[in-house]
């Protein structure tokens, strides 16, 4: 069937359904996991336009993130633009990807928008994954203001379908691909496609 035909996935994970499995070489817990492409949107050190997310590896499967709402990323007059606070939880949910050493990319995202979050807010993002199944990674995360402790401002569920490489190599851009690939740092080359090392 073809993607534009499938009927909407739950994002509930099936009964038989496993518990998601933290890869032995994963981040230690606190450790940030740094930029995985400095071109992302979300995380990327290089990327003028983007959201510049801090991401730490947390314990099991998790992860906490610090996004600031600047002016840039207005929607209402001082108020942060929907989107752009949905981006901020894909990118968060996206990292918990790489303490499974799984390749996966965003199927579907469902966003809850409980407050407004005004320019210069710092964002408290955490994020797990809760369960897999075959190919789908089911996860949650929630947005916080005003501290990690603070109230949650949006919270979001996802189904990450996990990908082979050639997702990347078969679709993106060549000019892109290629200087990811050319990238002299094997680290960096090899996280620009969240491969395993
Ligand atoms: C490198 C990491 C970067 C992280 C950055 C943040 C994350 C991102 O924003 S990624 C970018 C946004 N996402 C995309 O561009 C993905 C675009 N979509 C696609 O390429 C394809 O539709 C893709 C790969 C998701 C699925 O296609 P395909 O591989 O053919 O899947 P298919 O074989 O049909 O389905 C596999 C399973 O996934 C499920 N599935 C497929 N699509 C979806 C979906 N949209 N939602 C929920 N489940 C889905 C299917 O139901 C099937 O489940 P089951 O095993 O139970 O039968």
């Amino acid at each position: 069937m073809s993607a534009a035909n499938r009927p909407k996935t739950s994002l509930v994970p099936p009964d038989d359904a496993v518990a998601p499995v933290r890869h032995p070489e994963a981040p230690a817990p606190g450790a940030p996991l740094g930029a995985h492409y400095d071109q992302c949107f979300g995380c990327g050190e290089g990327q003028p336009h983007g959201l510049h997310l801090q991401a730490r590896a947390g314990d099991g499967v998790s992860v906490t993130a610090e996004f600031t709402v600047k002016a840039a990323h207005q929607g209402a007059p001082g108020l942060a633009h929907g989107g752009v606070l949905t981006s901020a939880l894909d990118e968060t949910l996206g990292s918990l990807n790489w303490l499974m050493h799984v390749i996966a990319v965003t199927g579907r995202l469902e966003t809850d928008f409980v407050r407004p979050v005004p320019v210069d807010t710092v964002l408290h993002l955490e994020a797990r994954t809760t369960a897999v199944h075959r190919r789908k990674i089911y996860s949650s995360a929630v947005g916080r203001i005003g501290g990690p402790d603070g109230p949650v401002a949006v919270r979001a569920d996802a189904v990450f379908i996990e990908v082979k490489v050639e997702h990347f190599i078969e679709h993106g851009r060549d000019e892109e691909i290629q200087a990811a690939m050319d990238e002299p740092d094997e680290v960096r080359r090899i996280r620009a496609f969240e491969v395993n090392p």
